[in-house]
């Protein structure tokens, strides 16, 4: 697994010291709230779980599985909610977690669906930010890292669903995915 990635853009020991700084702001931020923190799954489901462990005030969390990249490089445009939230988050101050900001199509759709619920409060905290791709604006109040125009995977981020189990991020050998529509099995 590992000789397929070019090459390591953010270590282990990085990732883990730049959540730790998140952590402390967002406990800071909510101190006398109770927030709701959102994983967006599957990708953030190794950011949230460290999140929330360098987080140390009184919080809750929920999880909404979205997916716009089936198995491509590209997003296809069209977000799918596979998995929506266990709870009514009206009146409810929510941070929305999320691996990467790309298109920033999945955070648009989800933003607005959200805000439809009338919480008291959205904020975004996203651990990659690649803005040279953004097709449309969207907020980022807490954010890890910038990054290059290079397809990444590791720490939850996957490519057709594998590479998710790396403990850093790193940059897929392109000719793994070159070629390659969505339409195709593994
Ligand atoms: O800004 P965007 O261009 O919309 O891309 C960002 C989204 O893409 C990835 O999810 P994906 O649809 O691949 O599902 P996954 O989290 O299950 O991998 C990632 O986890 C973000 O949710
Ligand atoms: O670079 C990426 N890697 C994995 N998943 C993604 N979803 C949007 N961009 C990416």
């Amino acid at each position: 697994m590992n000789s397929d990635i070019e090459q390591i853009l953010i270590t282990e020991s990085e990732l883990q010291a730049k959540i730790k700084e998140l952590g402390s702001r967002i406990a800071e931020d909510y101190k006398d709230k109770i927030p709701v923190l959102i994983g967006v799954l599957n990708g953030a489901v190794m950011f949230v779980s460290d999140l929330i462990r360098a987080c140390p005030i009184q919080l809750n969390i929920d999880f909404m599985a979205v997916s716009s990249y089936q198995d491509s490089t590209e997003s296809s445009g069209v977000v799918k909610i596979i998995k929506d939230l266990d709870r009514n988050i009206s009146g409810r101050h929510i941070l929305i977690v999320e691996d990467i900001i790309d298109t920033g199509l999945t955070l648009s759709y989800l933003l607005e669906t959200l805000q439809a619920r009338h919480p008291a409060s959205i904020k975004v905290c996203a651990l990659l930010d690649k803005a040279s791709r953004r097709r449309v604006n969207v907020p980022i109040d807490y954010l890890g890292f910038q990054i290059p125009d290079k397809f990444v995977v590791g720490y939850g981020l996957d490519f057709r669903d594998l590479y998710r189990n790396l403990p850093y991020i790193g940059v897929l050998k392109p000719y793994l995915y070159e070629g390659i529509t969505g339409d195709n099995d593994i």
